[in-house]
């Protein structure tokens, strides 16, 4: 079910609370990734704050020494490594493309001199009156030879670099991608784990972003700050062979100064993020200046997530949470708009600048014109010398930004590199690893003084519980609200982890399992299951990957749930694309709204999603692999006939078809105390414990707490 988003914690800026554990090791034992996540984590710490915070995710780190003394850790640890794997899925392209970016930088210093040679033969020409047409269109000629051959160099250089840049991007995507499916639940919920994904997220997506971007902050392209040096080297050397043993050196600094001038002006000036590109828009996070920005932008995305998503309207309706979702999303619009404000401020200075510049660069003819008649200077080295000048002003600028790119970039990669190197909390050692063995007649359970506290919580969700279930047997977990039902369930099905006792699977600790391998022989329904926006053949065949593609799977595990009635009513059976969220099917009135069932797109009563959760299970439960049925209230939202089914195939689909004999386990949660008679022995839970464990008729005649809600119920 949807989760109201504004119930999740702000992510950004949190101190650690006392007596929570200490920021968690990335690695298990000191290597470099080990290395690499604390540098990445003490680049996060706010310096000089009186409690330890952290800057938000994506926030730019201050140029202090501490900052590059980390920022070195990092690139001497990782950047080697992640080169060379980039490198190494093109390593032929990959160093073209390198040796192009260096060649095509030093382009720009022969250009100028093809060009001073040009107009000084054409000077020449005139002067001496051997000015010929024929030598005009021939040196006009090498000239545009000159540009086409550049030109093609270009645009093979530009089609290698795509070729190149999109194998990393999706070697990437890929890792990051993988890696976010392996890690389980507790990792993901750990909150340093999160930021940490946070910025491994940006350094993904940062290869998202075309031409002159984030994309500079690859391993690769930070290549590009050599080009610039290279770049700048060839210019200065090319003022420097114009100056040398002549004495233009104070016209030099006369006609330099004034190309500088706007880049001192930009620099001591406001800061804009990112250099040319850093304006904050709601599409750049990471562009924020400030964390109040940052977060005002996800909280009014959220707002608006709220204010559209049919999913909220129910509860929007009922509590009346229109003005105070409109009031919520002004403030937080109204600082961003503050943000926007400045970043204009900002753009407005440097188009003030641009014409500045461009006052300066009149100016800059001045010391030249002097030059020319003072000195014998030619007009080809006139030209060049001013067009040197200006280029290094504009390559150094360039320089300043990359530099500033990739230093943050610097600690997206380190944030990418441990990310990509944490290990899910409940995933055991390989030397510990045990596999998974079936015995006859499904799992084993043993629960020996089971306790769990969720993180950050006071109270344990779970304290001392103790229970054998044999292979075969039924089990319904019965009790109040909030007395720990779930989180059992969660535990049995390794999904969260426990903090005391022992839990033994077919006599292993469960904690020697590998969860992934574990999980092949389980089957549930989660309480809150998830509603996928898709079909229903990928609704239910999602259960069981392999049979996902099979309409015969499908449909006998709709048949098994009680739901094939209610899916060969759908405008188009199993190909019916269900929407978790659609009240009205038509919202906006018009027959051709998006939502109108013509688009295929349906939605479902919640007993009918209930019935497709259950179907999903049973997709699975058929499996000869499979030992452990777990339902967390499969039938909460079914009505009596549909429930008796559930039921019904549930004690069939755990029996052989042809001996009867049982072959897997089956524990369910109920809060219907009828359906709990079904099973061979009940729990009852109180304050998360068992107090009571029987079968129904034995914690009947002892007339305690079950017997009391037993009562109460029917
Ligand atoms: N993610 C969580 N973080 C912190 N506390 C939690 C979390 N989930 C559950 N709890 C707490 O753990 C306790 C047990 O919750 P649990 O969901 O297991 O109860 P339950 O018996 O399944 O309840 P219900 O019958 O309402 O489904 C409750 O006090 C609950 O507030």
């Amino acid at each position: 079910d949807p989760v109201c988003p504004m119930s999740s914690p702000p992510p950004s800026e949190h101190a650690p609370k006392p007596g929570i554990a200490p920021p968690p090791k990335a690695h298990s034992s000191p290597d470099s990734a080990e290395v690499v996540f604390q540098a990445w984590l003490a680049s996060r710490a706010v310096p000089r704050a009186k409690t330890a915070s952290y800057l938000f995710p994506g926030a730019q780190r201050p140029f202090s020494a501490e900052n590059f003394r980390l920022a070195y850790r990092i690139i001497q640890e990782c950047a080697y490594d992640l080169f060379f794997t980039l490198w190494s899925l093109h390593p032929i392209r990959a160093t073209i493309m390198m040796a192009m970016n260096m060649i095509r930088s030093l382009l720009p210093a022969f250009r100028g001199y093809s060009q001073a040679m040009l107009i000084d033969e054409l000077q020449s020409l005139v002067v001496s009156g051997h000015f010929t047409w024929y030598r005009i269109g021939q040196m006009l000629f090498v000239e545009v030879l000159r540009r086409v051959i550049e030109g093609l160099l270009d645009s093979l250089a530009a089609t290698n670099e795509s070729l190149v840049l999109n194998s990393v991007r999706f070697h990437i995507e890929h890792q990051q991608l993988s890696q976010r499916v392996r890690l389980d639940l507790p990792t993901l919920s750990d909150p340093f784990v999160r930021e940490l994904l946070q910025e491994s997220d940006l350094f993904a997506r940062s290869f998202h972003v075309t031409g002159n971007g984030f994309g500079l902050l690859s391993p690769l392209e930070a290549f590009r700050v050599l080009s610039l040096i290279a770049e700048i080297a060839s210019h200065l050397w090319v003022i420097y062979s114009l100056t040398h043993c002549t004495t233009h050196v104070c016209v030099l600094i006369f006609s330099s100064f004034p190309a500088a001038f706007p880049l001192l002006m930009a620099w001591l000036g406001p800061a804009v993020s990112f250099g040319s590109h850093g304006h904050a828009t709601e599409s750049d996070p990471w562009s924020f200046s400030n964390q109040e920005e940052a977060q005002a932008s996800e909280r009014q995305e959220k707002l608006r997530n709220l204010a559209y998503n049919d999913s909220f309207r129910p509860e929007v309706e009922l509590f009346g949470l229109g003005p105070w979702i409109l009031h919520s999303w002004s403030a937080a619009r109204k600082v961003l708009l503050g943000a926007e404000q400045r970043n204009l401020a900002t753009e407005y200075s440097v188009l003030a600048n641009l014409h500045v510049s461009e006052l300066f660069s009149a100016l800059q003819h001045i010391p030249l014109i002097i030059m020319l008649q003072t000195s014998s200077a030619s007009l080809g080295s006139v030209t060049l010398y001013r067009s040197s000048i200006q280029s290094v002003v504009f390559a150094t600028r360039n320089l300043l930004s990359v530099v500033r790119m990739a230093f943050q970039g610097v600690f997206l990669m380190g944030a990418f590199y441990a990310a990509m190197n944490i290990k899910p909390r409940l995933q055991p050692k390989k030397e510990d690893i045990i596999a998974y063995k079936q015995i006859p007649g499904g799992a084993k359970i043993d629960v020996r003084g089971l306790s769990y506290t969720y993180p950050g919580s006071n109270e344990p969700a779970l304290r001392d519980v103790n229970f054998t279930l044999q292979a075969g047997e039924t089990l319904a977990i019965v009790g109040h609200n909030g007395s720990g039902k779930s989180t059992l369930a969660n535990i049995l099905l390794r999904i969260v982890d426990f903090s005391d006792g022992q839990l033994l699977v077919n006599d292993v600790d469960i904690r020697r399992y590998a969860p992934a391998e574990y999980h092949d022989h389980v089957t549930a329904v989660f309480q809150g299951f998830s509603k996928f926006s898709t079909t229903v053949q990928e609704n239910v065949g999602l259960g069981y990957v392999p049979h996902v593609q099979s309409p015969e799977a499908v449909n006998h595990a709709l048949e098994l749930a009680d739901a094939d009635g209610v899916v060969n009513a759908l405008p188009k059976g199993l190909q019916t694309k269900l929407e978790s969220s659609v009240y009205d099917p038509a919202p906006f009135g018009g027959p051709n709204s998006a939502f109108s069932p013509s688009t295929g797109h349906h939605g479902l009563s919640g007993g009918e999603w209930q019935r497709v959760a259950v179907a999903r299970a049973f997709m699975r439960a058929r499996q000869p692999g499979v030992d452990l049925l777990l339902f967390d209230e499969p039938t909460s939202s079914l009505d009596a006939h549909a429930q008796n089914h559930v039921f019904n195939t549930i004690a069939n689909v755990s029996k052989d078809p042809v001996s009867g004999a049982r072959t897997k386990s089956v524990i369910f949660i109920t809060h219907r105390l009828s359906t709990a008679r079904r099973a061979d022995k009940v729990a009852m839970m109180e304050n998360g414990t068992i107090s009571e464990f029987g079968s129904h008729e034995e914690l009947l005649r002892k007339q305690g707490s079950y017997a009391a809600l037993y009562d109460a119920s029917v």
